[in-house]
């Protein structure tokens, strides 16, 4: 038995991704005895697999789009050759070192968070932890390894994240058919990628591999890319992707995807095969919670594993909560993140702020990105607020313009009678640094007169929703 401090309130977290270092770091810095077990690596699929290693394969892709957008802004790229005629040169892409660059970053990472978490006082246990007993967790070497400690708690926390669904017609086999973690592997850049799946997952990786210049088939089950997204924002990436060359094949589901040699078959629904070199599988996640004992102790869950949490992130027994994927709450690292230190406020009787699920920002990192927060048109549409809605296309935006962007715009929503704001959409290249002004409107129930007598740099992306609020103003009776 792990050698804990029983005068201290136990918390031990299960998982290091975002869900359980925040809480493992929270609950130290509120003076509790903190285990943390973890079976792959400090930082989770997080930082070791998902939004680190993508993020940081899309900043190369976006240094990709910037050349080729050079031109248009009148620089121009070429080499002499024997004779002094200018000649365009090659420009490569080496993924093998793109890709080491990638890990390397996920890994100091990972290394960042341990040092915070070792100087936090934290005990870090490597291994597979399995509730046991109400109060207890074994930990074994890998899944179906030896026993061999054992801790107690007096609060748990549940952060083991999930992992990539697989369909047993078009199991990755690591070489040319791959889940998203997968794809770091490779040393060359696909001659063509399938991407099954058009979730968020899908859109950001088939986006980012058309901009390295892959040749990229999209196949999407829905009517259009991105279903979860405003349908106006999702159009914009939609038509970027297929003026990119991108192949989109919508309403379609791949039955089947199986290698024949060198290549791979996507046989879809219609009976049609698309032939690649490579294919993504990004059909969604499976939460980790199968072989976690959580029937032992009678923790609720919904048909699909997840765990049910309420806003303070507790499940059905008042001492355990769950944090991040493996919840039902949203799959984000910063949501993640979030539920781990109100889990742990909550538990260590420290003041709580319940989650709001409409206040929580998200962003998609495609090119251009799409940022939301809040309440949506479809809500509006769907009378499930009340509101009104006013888009502004990014084209007339000055600084757009100097910049070359031609795609994106500004959505608000505000309440009908104050207009104070409830939502919006920002689709434009970074849209992720724009968001916190409507995130900020959003806490602090700010009206569209508010944000429309506010400054904002001339000329900025940003004055267009300055401009969009304007356009919002009604005449106070
Ligand atoms: C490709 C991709 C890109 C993404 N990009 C973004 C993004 O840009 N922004 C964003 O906010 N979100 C993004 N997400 C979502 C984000 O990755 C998740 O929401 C986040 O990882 C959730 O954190 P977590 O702590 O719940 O789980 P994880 O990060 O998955 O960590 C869970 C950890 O638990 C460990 N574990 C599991 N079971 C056990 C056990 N029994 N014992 C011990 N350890 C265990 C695992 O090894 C893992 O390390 C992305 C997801 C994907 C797939
Ligand atoms: N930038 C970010 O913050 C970011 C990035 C990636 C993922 N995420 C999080 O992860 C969550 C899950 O996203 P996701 O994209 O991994 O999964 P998802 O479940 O949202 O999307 C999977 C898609 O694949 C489709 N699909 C399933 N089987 C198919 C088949 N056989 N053929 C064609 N299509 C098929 C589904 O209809 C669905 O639209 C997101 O909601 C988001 O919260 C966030």
């Amino acid at each position: 038995m792990a050698a804990q401090n029983s005068d201290k309130h136990r918390i031990v977290v299960i998982g290091g991704g975002p869900g359980g270092y925040e809480s493992a770091i929270a609950g130290a810095q509120l003076g509790a005895d903190v285990t943390l077990i973890e079976r792959t690596g400090i930082g989770g699929s997080a930082v070791l697999t998902d939004v680190v290693p993508s993020k940081a394969l899309i900043a190369s892709a976006e240094a990709a789009v910037s050349i080729q957008d050079a031109d248009e802004l009148g620089i121009q790229f070429f080499v002499r050759d024997d004779n002094e005629k200018p000649r365009r040169p090659e420009i490569a892409v080496n993924l093998g070192k793109l890709n080491q660059r990638l890990l390397r970053l996920a890994q100091n990472q990972s290394d960042d968070i341990r040092r915070q978490l070792k100087d936090a006082g934290v005990r870090i246990i490597e291994g597979h932890g399995r509730i046991v007993a109400d109060g207890e967790v074994a930990i074994t070497a890998g899944t179906a390894g030896e026993e061999f400690d054992r801790v107690e708690y007096d609060s748990l926390v549940i952060s083991v994240g999930a992992s990539p669904r697989e369909l047993d017609s078009a199991k990755p086999d690591g070489e040319r058919i791959l889940t998203w973690k997968q794809l770091y592997d490779l040393e060359s850049l696909p001659q063509h990628l399938i991407v099954v799946g058009s979730g968020v997952t899908g859109a950001e990786f088939a986006s980012a591999y058309n901009a390295l210049g892959v040749e990229v088939t999209l196949i999407s089950s829905r009517d259009r890319v991105l279903p979860g997204e405003d349908t106006d924002a999702a159009d914009v990436i939609e038509e970027v992707f297929m003026r990119n060359g991108m192949n989109v094949l919508s309403q379609t589901r791949a039955e089947s995807v199986v290698r024949e040699g060198d290549e791979v078959v996507a046989t879809l629904s219609d009976g049609t095969e698309v032939r690649g070199t490579h294919c993504l599988m990004a059909v969604g996640s499976i939460p980790n919670t199968a072989d976690l004992g959580l029937e032992k102790i009678g923790v609720k869950t919904t048909d699909s594993g997840h765990i049910v949490v309420n806003r303070v992130a507790r499940t059905s027994l008042p001492n355990v909560y769950a944090a991040g994927d493996c919840s039902d709450f949203l799959p984000l690292a910063s949501v993640a993140s979030t539920q781990g230190r109100t889990a742990v406020f909550h538990a260590l009787g420290d003041q709580v702020h319940p989650i709001s699920r409409r206040n929580v920002a998200s962003n998609v990192f495609t090119y251009p990105e799409i940022a939301t927060v809040g309440w949506q048109e479809k809500d509006v549409r769907e009378q499930i607020r009340s509101g009104r809605v006013y888009k502004l296309d990014l084209a007339g935006n000055p600084r757009a313009k100097m910049q070359g962007f031609r795609d994106g715009f500004v959505k608000l929503i505000a309440g009908n009678n104050l207009g104070t704001i409830i939502g919006g959409v920002i689709v434009a290249p970074r849209a992720s640094e724009l968001l916190l002004a409507l995130s900020i409107a959003i806490e602090q129930r700010l009206t569209v007169d508010e944000i429309a007598d506010s400054w904002a740099v001339y000329p900025s992306l940003s004055g267009s929703m300055v401009d969009a609020a304007r356009a919002m103003h009604r005449r106070i009776e």
